[in-house]
This record gives structure tokens, sequence and C-alpha cells, in this order.
């Protein structure tokens, strides 16, 4: 099992991966430290901080009880946000992409007999200590691997430093298995014990056959702002799916190819060509490729702020002028409008199966917010229909939840990018590191029985923030 994994097909790493020689829970970890990297990647309350939707955390709480109550001693380890440690110092980073919200919600669900706290870091000496000091049945959180370049730079030395905190590597972090960065690829080549989670395995059954095999017409909407990273998924995209609805701040890259003005929104100048190409690319193949025809724009990303009168114009490549710009300068693309939101649901009405990633609109803002809403209204009526709806990402979960129209689809994912990757059926290497080093170890995970969690009341990890002190 154990060989370079890089070129195989995706389909046989997942089947590889849900092999049950694989599955922790027929495996015991008496006193081991295992590391369980997980995505606590959950959106935050821009103002306040606080986590405004916890399914991310709730959806692995399984696999950290599992493995209190195998009495292992569990470092979880997550990355929060995208902190910048080379521009910024670390105490901006700490301010504003801390895991202490996390800790909070953990304590609350473990309880702060099992739950140790956070440590002030995930590599070096206060996190060497703080694990030193944990106890069997004892878990703790190590505060945000990107406040090392190390992490996103997946250099060796912080791959190394990190697994020398364990025994046994466990990797439960589906939205990050995309990414081939030190805390999700780099560390298992230093531990000799890698597992996949159960939530890795469990949204690879819900998802692949899924995906990979899909009731057609498929049809895809995207959003988001994470615009560098998903627009070229869209160029596969074009390839694979019948439909592909964009909205979101990626739209504007697309229409800005068009020749449509759009204002100071954000767009990658370096796309333009490509997406050029796609567009012509999808007229080719005959597949849907939408884009807004009506936007709404706002001067402030924050707030409503000089909508103009109707909060909607029509962008149509006439309307282009210098002297009649589609969106003003000074003003931002905030959300799709009416007519998009119509043309929009009624081609995914027309799919059997739908997967959605990304906001259509900074929907954070209720006044922009309806883009997003009618999306997730339309995967609703289509799951009601009987269509496959799938939904995936932070932000896209958050605000389906949100909205109280999460019930009918078929599958909520903890990925957004990690579930388009799993469309396009390549890259993943999150996935294909933890069969490449030597998964299954050399028994190293293997014998002892499970029994109940140890008392903890004796010990208090030291690099640990007590809790009374965060709050
Ligand atoms: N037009 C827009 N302008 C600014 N931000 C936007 C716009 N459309 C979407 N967003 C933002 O995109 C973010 C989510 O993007 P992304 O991380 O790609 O989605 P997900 O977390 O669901 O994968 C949200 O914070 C949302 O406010
Ligand atoms: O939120 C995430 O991805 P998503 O926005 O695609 O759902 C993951 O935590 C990955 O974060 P990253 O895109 O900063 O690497």
């Amino acid at each position: 099992m154990a060989g370079d994994s890089a070129h195989r097909p995706l389909r046989d790493v997942v089947r590889d991966l849900l092999s049950p020689d694989l599955d922790i829970r027929s495996k015991s970890f008496p006193g081991k430290r295992v590391l369980l990297r997980v995505d606590f990647n959950v959106p935050v309350d821009e103002t306040t901080g606080a986590v405004t939707d916890s399914s991310r955390v709730k959806a692995v709480l399984p696999t950290i009880n599992f493995l209190l109550n195998q009495n292992a001693r569990v470092i979880l380890v997550s990355h929060f946000g995208r902190p910048e440690p080379k521009k910024q110092s670390r105490q901006l980073m700490q301010a504003m992409y801390s895991l202490r919200p996390v800790a909070a919600l953990l304590e609350a669900e473990l309880g702060s007999c099992a739950f140790r706290g956070l440590a002030g870091d995930c590599i070096g000496p206060e996190a060497v200590a703080a694990v030193a000091q944990l106890q069997a049945g004892q878990a703790l959180l190590l505060e945000n691997t990107r406040f090392h370049e190390g992490d996103v730079a997946s250099s060796p030395d912080f791959a190394r430093d990190l697994a020398a905190l364990c025994d046994v590597f466990v990797n439960d972090a589906f939205g990050v298995v995309h990414r081939d960065q030190g805390s999700v690829t780099g560390i298992t080549s230093f531990v000799p014990s890698c597992y996949p989670g159960p939530l890795i395995r469990q949204e690879l059954t819900e998802l692949a056959d899924r995906l990979y095999d899909p009731i057609r017409p498929l049809g895809v909407a995207l959003g988001g702002a994470k615009v560098a990273d998903k627009i070229g998924v869209i160029a596969a995209l074009v390839e694979l799916a019948d439909v592909v609805a964009v909205g979101g701040r990626m739209a504007f890259t697309l229409l800005a190819a068009k020749g449509v003005s759009v204002g100071s929104t954000q767009i990658e100048e370096g796309w333009l060509e490509p997406c050029r190409r796609m567009m012509s690319r999808a007229a080719e193949l005959g597949t849907r490729l939408l884009l807004p025809s009506d936007v709404l724009w706002s001067s402030s990303l924050s707030r409503p702020e000089q909508l103009d009168t109707t909060g909607v114009t029509p962008l149509t490549l006439d309307c282009c002028t210098p002297d009649r710009p589609c969106i003003p300068a000074g003003r931002y693309g905030v959300d799709i409008g009416p007519e998009t939101m119509a043309a929009f649901r009624q081609e995914l009405l027309r799919c059997r199966t739908i997967f959605w990633n990304g906001p259509m609109g900074k929907f954070e803002v209720p006044e922009f917010a309806g883009g997003t809403v009618a999306v997730a209204r339309a995967l609703d009526e289509a799951s009601k229909r009987g269509a496959v709806t799938i939904i995936g990402g932070g932000d896209s979960v958050a605000a389906v939840t949100a909205a109280g129209l999460a019930e009918h689809i078929t599958h909520i994912s903890t990925g957004g990018g990690a579930t388009l990757e799993l469309i396009e059926g390549k890259g993943m290497p999150g996935l294909r590191a933890l069969l490449r080093h030597g998964s299954g170890g050399a028994g190293v995970c293997g014998g002892g029985g499970g029994g109940s969690r140890s008392s903890t009341s004796d010990s208090v990890a030291a690099g640990c923030i007590p809790f009374d002190d965060k709050r």
C-alpha cells in the first residue's frame, strides 16, 4: 500500500484509504500521543471574533471522543485563516487568527477535565512542555499552525518539529486535504503511523461515487472569495459538468475578462486570458457557463452604503463605456442581482446532481445575502424534487445553516476546495501522503485495550492557558 502515490488515479487512492486496515476505530492507542490534524478554520464574526458556525468542530468531535475513550493523549492541530508570518508580527497574528474561540467551544463540548486548553504555540518549547504534561485520556489544542511560515511553505524543519510531538498522526481535516502543507503532508514523512480519520473516511464515502459518476445533468454553483485558489477549477469543471454557475467575488474576474467594468471589485488580472479561453471552451463543449447578468454594488464592503437606487444594474457589454461604467469606480460588487438569482435557480433545477461551494456575495452583511439565500433555496427545492445535492465549504455551510435550509440537502461537507478537487479527480496531496509514508505503521498503534478516561484533576498542562485567564 505504501509507495509513491503521487500519480495514481485518485479513485484508487480513495479506495485504499477506505480499507478497513486503516480505520482507527479498529485500533487502540492507550497512552499514545496522537496528533490529530483537524480543520478548525471556522467562520467568525468580523466584529466580535465569535464562531458563527461550529459545524467543522462538531464534525470531528466523534473522532476526538473516540481517541479520548481509548486513553490516547490527543494533540489537536489546525490552521485558522490566512495569517502572514513574513509580514505580520506575532502579536498581530495572535490578535487576528488565534484559535482561542475554538478552544472555548472545545471546553464546552469536552469538559475541562478532558480538555486541557490551548497551548500558545504548535511547535517549540511551549508546545513540547504542554504535550509532556498531557495525561492519557486528555486533549490539548495547539495554536494556529500558520503562525509559522513552515506550515504553508511545507518546510521539512516545521514538519519534523510537529512530528516530534507525537507517536501517531491521524489526519481528519478533510477541508485541507487539497493542501500540500507541513501539518497536512510534510508531517507524514516523519511519523511512522499515519491514518485517515473517521471524518475523512465518511466524507470520501459520501462524496466519491456521487461525484465521480454523477447522475446527470451535473451542476456546480461556485462563488466565494478565494478567487486565485478556485478560479482554475472552473476550467476543469467546464470539461466535467453540464452547468457551471459562477457568482461571488470570483465572478467578477470572468466578467472583467468579458470586458465588463467591475468598479473597484478585486479581480485576478493574471487570470483574464485563461478566463477568456475557458469561456470559449465552454461554448465549444456546450457547457452552460453562467455568469451574473446583474449585480448588487455598494461603496462599502462591510455595510450597505450608496447602493444605487434599485441596488442592481444590468451588466451588458453595451453599458460598459468609460463614461458609463457598469459598476462605478469606488464601488464593489457585493452580490448577484435578482435576474441572476432567477437564472441560476432555473438552470440548477434542471440538474440531477448539484454541488455548491462559495457564497454568491458577501453574505455576512444581511443586505448582501440575497443571492446566497436564493441558491440555498434552489438546492433545497432540488433536494425535495429528488436531486443529489452537496454543499461544501466553511462559509457556504454556515450560510445554508443560518438560512435554515440544510435539512434536505443530501450531504453537507466540511470541504469546499477539497471537494472541488475530488470532482476534478486529481491532486489531493493530503490523501496521497497518508498512503505514501508508511500508513498502518509498524505496529505502533497496535495492542492494548481501550478503557475509560483517566482522572485529570491532577494535571494542568504547562504551556496551556488556564481557561479562566482566557476569557
Ligand atoms: N462579491 C463578494 N465580495 C466580497 N466577498 C465576497 C463576495 N462574494 C463572496 N464573498 C466572501 O467569500 C467568503 C467565502 O469564500 P470561500 O472561503 O471561498 O467559501 P467557503 O468557505 O464556503 O469555501 C465569504 O466570507 C464571503 O463574504
Ligand atoms: O476553509 C477551507 O477551505 P474552503 O474555503 O474551501 O472550505 C479550509 O480550511 C482550507 O483553508 P485554506 O483555503 O486557507 O487552505
